[in-house]
C-alpha cells in the first residue's frame, strides 16, 4: 500500500519499483529451470560432443543442440517445480521457490514449461536431427513425469530409476552429432548414472528429516541414515570401476585415467570418511558439494584427454 502511494506522490519510484518487479519475475523464471543443474548437464552434452567428433568442431550440436537440450532440461524442472510446489512448500529447503512463495502463478508456470518444451524439441527435430529429439523427448518425460508424479512418491529406489534421465545428456550430445547411438556414449550414461545416487543420498541424509515430513521415500527415511551411508559407498565403488571403462576400451587415454582415479580417490575417501565418522554434521553436505565438482572434473578430464594431441599437433606446427 505505502510503495502504491509512494508511487503516486513519486513516479520515479513507482518506475522503480515496476522494474524490481518484473526482474523478480525473470528471476522466478529463471530459478524455475534450474540452472545450476541444466549447466552441468548441458556441459556433459557438450563434452558428448566433441569427443564424438575428435578434429571437427560440431558447430550445429554445439549451438543449437545445446540450446535445444537446455531448454528441455528446463521444461522438464519447471514442470517438476509444478508437481512438487506443495511438498515444496512445506519443505525448508524448498519453500522460498517461486510456486509455493506465490512468486509466479501455476498457470503461468505451465505456459513456460510447454513453451520451453515445444521449442526445445522444435529445434532439435528440425534442426538437428528427430533421434536426439526423440531421445530428449523420453528424458523430459522420464524425469518431469516419470520420476517426479510416480518413481519419487513410491520407491526409495525412485533416484536410482530416475538417475536414467539425468544422465542421458552425454548421449543426446552424441546423437547430435552422428545421428545414432554410439556405445561409448553409453559408457558416459553408465559414469552419470552411476554417480547420480551417491551425489543425492549424501543431500538426503542431510534433510532426512524434511523428506520423512512430507512422506516422499528417500532411502534415508526407508532404510535409515547408516544402510544409506553404506549404499553410498557401494555406489561410489562402482562408480570408480565405471569410470575406468573409457580407459579400460581405448576410449580415452593416460591422462584421463590419472585423472579418473585421483577423482575417485577423493570420492572414495568421502564414501568411507560418511561411514567412519556418522557423527560429522557437515559431511554429508561436503560429499554432496563434492559430488557435482567431481563430475565437472571428470568430464573436463575426458576432454582434455582428448583433445591434447589436437592441441599438441597444433603448437607443434
Ligand atoms: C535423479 C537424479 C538427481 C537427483 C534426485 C538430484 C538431486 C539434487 C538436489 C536435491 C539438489 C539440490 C537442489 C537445490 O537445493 O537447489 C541437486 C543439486 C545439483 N545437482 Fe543434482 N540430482 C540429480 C541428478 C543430477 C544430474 C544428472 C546432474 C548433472 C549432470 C546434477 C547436477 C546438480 C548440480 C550442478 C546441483 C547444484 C545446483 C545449484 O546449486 O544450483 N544432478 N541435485
Ligand atoms: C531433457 C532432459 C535432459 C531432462 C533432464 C531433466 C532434469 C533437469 C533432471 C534434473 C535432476 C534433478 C535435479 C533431480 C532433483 O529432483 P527432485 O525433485 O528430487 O529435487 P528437488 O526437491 O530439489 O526438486
Amino acid at each position: 500500500m505505502s510503495r502504491i502511494l509512494d508511487a503516486t506522490t513519486n513516479p520515479s519510484s513507482g518506475v522503480a519499483a515496476l522494474a524490481q518487479h518484473t526482474l523478480q519475475r525473470w528471476h522466478d523464471y529463471y530459478e524455475l529451470t534450474k540452472p545450476g543443474v541444466v549447466a552441468l548437464m548441458v556441459f556433459t552434452a557438450v563434452v558428448g560432443e566433441l569427443l564424438a567428433s575428435p578434429g571437427a568442431i560440431p558447430w550445429m550440436a554445439l549451438t543449437v543442440g545445446n540450446i535445444g537440450i537446455a531448454l528441455a532440461a528446463g521444461s522438464a524442472a519447471a514442470i517438476n517445480h509444478l508437481v512438487d510446489r506443495r511438498i515444496d512448500a512445506r519443505m525448508k529447503r524448498t519453500r522460498g521457490r517461486p510456486l509455493p512463495t506465490g512468486g509466479l502463478r501455476t498457470s503461468h508456470a505451465s505456459l513456460f514449461a510447454g513453451v520451453l518444451g515445444l521449442a526445445g524439441l522444435s529445434l532439435l527435430y528440425f534442426l538437428v536431427n528427430p533421434l536426439t529429439a526423440w531421445l530428449t523427448f523420453g528424458s523430459l518425460i522420464g524425469y518431469a513425469f516419470i520420476y517426479t508424479l510416480f518413481l519419487k512418491r513410491a520407491t526409495p529406489q525412485n533416484i536410482v530409476i530416475g538417475g536414467a534421465a539425468g544422465a542421458a545428456p552425454p548421449v543426446l550430445g552424441w546423437v547430435a552429432v552422428t545421428g545414432s547411438i554410439d556405445p561409448h556414449a553409453l559408457l558416459l550414461f553408465l559414469i552419470i548414472f552411476t554417480w547420480t545416487p551417491p551425489h543425492f543420498w549424501a543431500l538426503a541424509i542431510h534433510r532426512r528429516e524434511e523428506y520423512a515430513s512430507v512422506d516422499i521415500p528417500m532411502l534415508p527415511v526407508t532404510h535409515g541414515d547408516r544402510f544409506t551411508r553404506w549404499q553410498i559407498l557401494f555406489y561410489t565403488v562402482m562408480l570408480v570401476g565405471v569410470t575406468l571403462l573409457p580407459f579400460a576400451t581405448g576410449m580415452s587415454g593416460p591422462v584421463y585415467l590419472a585423472g579418473a582415479l585421483i577423482l575417485g580417490g577423493r570420492y572414495l575417501w568421502f564414501g568411507y570418511a560418511l561411514l567412519a565418522r556418522p557423527d560429522d554434521q557437515s559431511l554429508p553436505m561436503r560429499s554432496f558439494g563434492f559430488s557435482i565438482v567431481y563430475l565437472m572434473a571428470l568430464f573436463a578430464v575426458l576432454l582434455v584427454d582428448a583433445y591434447l594431441p589436437v592441441v599438441w599437433g597444433l603448437l607443434a606446427g
